[in-house]
């Protein structure tokens, strides 16, 4: 018998993360998981994969069609890469767990390190942050626009179409596959919330709440709000050029940022330290601002 429906995207990380989220639901809850159904529902990103996700509609295509699933009770939560969830979400929606956060890095294929790619090297991406992190360390990079799912990309540079490429180490270890280099974080600071699985209910159902807030990791969920925070601090959207990694000890959150023109010419990184529940993102977006260049804060606030 199904008592819950888990909605997720048909890719083969989002099932694989769907699944995590299924094993982790039966453990705490001491079900089988055939209890658990999964919902694979199709989304416009997913269909779409010619063109840069920025310039057809944002974060808001890996989301739109899971969230109508959810407001019409097709299914009782929807299982989400963090990473790919807006900022701004409706009110009838809740974020009521996240799992605990994998490899916050991102990983080079194609070389062992982003100083030893060749001159002028093809990089294939369409993460203005990838983009523009890339240039401002190598300005002689071309930088060629790569969608599609990881194994698709790890395939473009392993037939020469580009050189190289960036993925997440979240999704290669999630799916098992052990390709490229990860780059430390002081070089490529992340995308915020990179590597963190979040489950979204609606906030009227209570009981689909409580039963998703049994598996959250309070730590991911903290440091990934504060990231968040940043991103609706700068109203941010998925053409900002924007990286940002909270860290927890004991009960101080350090948020650490940094923001970035373009084409990677300029750039303005910080960090802010404070309590739990202090507003982290809202104060270091104002440092950060106060401190960008001017092509680096028209990308943001509105600006
Ligand atoms: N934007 C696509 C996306 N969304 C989440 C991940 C990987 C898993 C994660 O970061 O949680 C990826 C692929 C990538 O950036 O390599």
């Amino acid at each position: 018998m199904v008592r819950f429906r888990l909605g997720t995207r048909g890719s083969p990380l989002a099932l694989t993360q769907a699944h995590m989220v299924r094993a982790a639901l039966a453990d705490a809850q001491g079900w089988d998981p055939d209890m658990i159904e999964i919902v694979p529902i199709k989304t416009t990103g997913d269909r779409v994969q010619d063109r840069a996700l920025a310039e057809i509609g944002g974060k808001a295509l890996w989301t739109k069609e899971l969230d109508r699933a959810l407001y019409d009770r097709e299914i009782d939560a929807s299982v989400h890469s963090m990473k790919d969830v807006e900022t701004i979400r409706p009110d009838w929606l809740h974020i009521a767990a996240m799992l605990p956060r994998a490899d916050v890095r991102d990983r080079l294929i194609g070389a062992e390190t982003i100083a030893e790619l060749r001159p002028g090297a093809v990089v294939g991406t369409s993460s203005p942050r990838r983009r523009a992190q890339l240039l401002s360390h190598r300005p002689d990079l071309v930088i060629t626009l790569l969608r599609g799912n990881v194994d698709t990309r790890l395939a473009a540079v392993a037939k020469g179409e580009v050189d190289a490429t960036l993925l997440a180490a979240a999704g290669l270890d999630r799916l098992g596959r052990e390709a490229g280099q990860p780059v430390p974080t002081d070089q490529m600071l992340p995308a915020p919330a990179q590597g963190a699985v979040g489950i979204e209910t609606r906030a009227d159902d209570a009981a689909a709440t409580m039963l998703i807030g049994s598996i959250d990791h309070a730590e991911t969920h903290a440091c990934v709000m504060a990231e968040r925070s940043l991103l609706a601090a700068l109203a941010a959207d998925c053409h900002s050029p924007v990286a940002a990694l909270a860290s927890l000890s004991g009960e101080m959150l350090t948020l650490r940022a940094e923001l970035l023109a373009e084409d990677g010419a300029s750039r303005v990184a910080g960090w802010v330290e404070g309590a739990l529940g202090e507003e982290l993102g809202a104060r270091l977006a104002v440092d950060l601002l106060e401190r960008a260049a001017p092509e680096v804060r028209r990308l943001f606030a509105g600006g």
